[in-house]
């Protein structure tokens, strides 16, 4: 099943529920795209668009931008304020991603911290009231704001089309997704790679860059900022393992607590890199993924008709005994550096096909790991985080991914 070439005999993931259709997801983006002729147009873009060097410069100037802005939130709330974590990063996690992709600034953290400081509105731009609707119209429970997001998007794309309708051929266009969509197979094309194959070779519509966009505001939102909420969990309860963590920060970015990081940086960290996917091991907030063969096969010595629905139990594979050493241990060393070591020779073995953490084959998820080292390196560089309850579970509920439901913490300046 994952086989990442086109020929795959699995190609789609889910069946077009009646809801995913009303709520105008068929035939569009990438995530739920059935079409498969359509999903392949939408997906070499999307692709496109997140491998160039200068769209990543452009998100981790960004992601900086925001920390130091979120930061500066915090300070003045003081360290004895006790903050929702979890609120805050689904906003940071939100207003990034909506950057990244569109390339306006929605401000959702700062209406979040006019909302608690000030109880009133930022009129700047896009207030409270306007992000609460944003992101409740992510969580496509909510079919009621639907049009408004959907005008939104659509508002968005038309004026940046303009916008780059009137810049000089000369001037150089910013990098975001958006400006990459409009501009893909146009001669203001900002991507290098360019595909040979004739039926990609066309202008993008707005309703297939409305569909993408929407696609990565769903796949980067309540990811990163869960995510990032367990992996605070779990390094406050395991504090050894938190200490060389920041070693491994302090090693790669020197003293210097105000130099913005780099993706060079964030490469080496590799410690970093083996907590994040522990966590997810132990605690994953993707816990299932589906496939629909599209020819008859054979899978566990059975005969499966064309269009049969499969569901593979991520929860189950991550942890069986049978692929990991010592199965139940929370322990990053099973992910770092483990060609060099005798231990987690399970591990060694089976990796590629036990830790589908971003899926695989042809649908494997077009994103990594890159902005969770950012912003726990962000965090944990000069901060401390204090859980006020130590004695209490990770408090999470199971949708379509585990959500984190609340984790109450302390923001101090890190002692050194
Ligand atoms: C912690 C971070 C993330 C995790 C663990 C994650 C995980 C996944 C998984 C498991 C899939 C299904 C892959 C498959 O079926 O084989 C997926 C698909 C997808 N993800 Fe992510 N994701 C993350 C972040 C993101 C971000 C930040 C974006 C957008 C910028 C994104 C966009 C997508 C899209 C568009 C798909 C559908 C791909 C397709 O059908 O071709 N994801 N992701």
């Amino acid at each position: 099943m994952n086989i990442s070439s086109t020929k795959s005999k699995y190609p789609i993931r889910l069946p077009n529920s009646e809801g995913f259709v009303e709520y105008g997801f068929d035939g569009v983006g990438v995530a739920f795209n059935n079409d498969l002729q359509s999903w392949k147009y939408n997906r070499q873009f999307f692709s496109q668009a997140m491998m160039s060097p200068s769209f990543n410069y452009q998100a981790l100037k960004w992601t900086n931008e925001l920390w130091n802005e979120m930061e500066s939130y915090w300070n003045n709330l003081g360290e004895d304020h006790e903050l929702d974590l979890i609120k805050w990063l689904r906003r940071f996690a939100n207003e990034m991603i909506f950057r990244i992709s569109t390339g306006v600034k929605n401000d959702a953290i700062a209406s979040y911290y006019n909302i608690i400081i000030l109880n009133n509105n930022n009129n700047n731009s896009l207030n409270e009231k306007e992000n609460v609707k944003l992101k409740e119209s992510y969580d496509f429970k909510l079919l009621k704001n639907k049009d408004y997001l959907f005008s939104k998007l659509y508002t968005i794309v038309k004026e940046r089309r303009i916008e780059i309708e009137n810049s000089p051929l000369d001037q150089p266009l910013r990098h975001d997704m958006l400006t990459s969509f409009i501009t893909a197979n146009t001669p203001r094309d900002i991507n290098v790679v360019k595909q040979a194959d004739s039926d990609l070779l066309r202008p993008m519509t707005d309703k297939e860059i409305f569909g993408n966009i929407l696609d990565t505001m769903l796949g980067g939102t309540d990811t990163t900022a869960n995510l990032i909420c367990f992996v605070v969990y779990y390094l406050e309860h395991y504090p050894e393992i938190k200490k060389r963590l920041r070693h491994e920060f302090d090693t790669v970015l020197g003293e210097d607590l105000t130099r913005p990081i780099t993706y060079k940086d964030l490469d080496k960290l590799e410690y970093c890199d083996a907590i994040i996917k522990e966590v997810f091991r132990c605690s994953p907030i993707f816990i299932i993924n589906g496939r629909i063969n599209s020819q008859s096969d054979k899978v566990g010595g059975y005969d499966w008709p064309e269009g049969t629905q499969f569901q593979m139990l991520f929860s189950a594979i991550i942890k069986h005994k049978d692929y990991w050493t010592e199965h139940e241990k929370f322990d990053p060393d099973r992910f770092y550096r483990v060609e060099e070591s005798d231990k987690y020779l399970l591990e060694k073995k089976n990796m590629k096909t036990t830790f589908p953490m971003f899926g695989g084959g042809i649908r494997i998820c077009p994103k990594r790991i890159i902005e969770l080292k950012c912003l726990l390196f962000l965090i944990y560089r000069k901060y401390d985080i204090e859980l006020v309850d130590m004695n209490s579970p990770l408090k999470y509920k199971r949708d379509f991914l585990n959500l984190c439901k609340e984790l109450i913490v302390k923001i101090k300046p890190r002692k050194f």
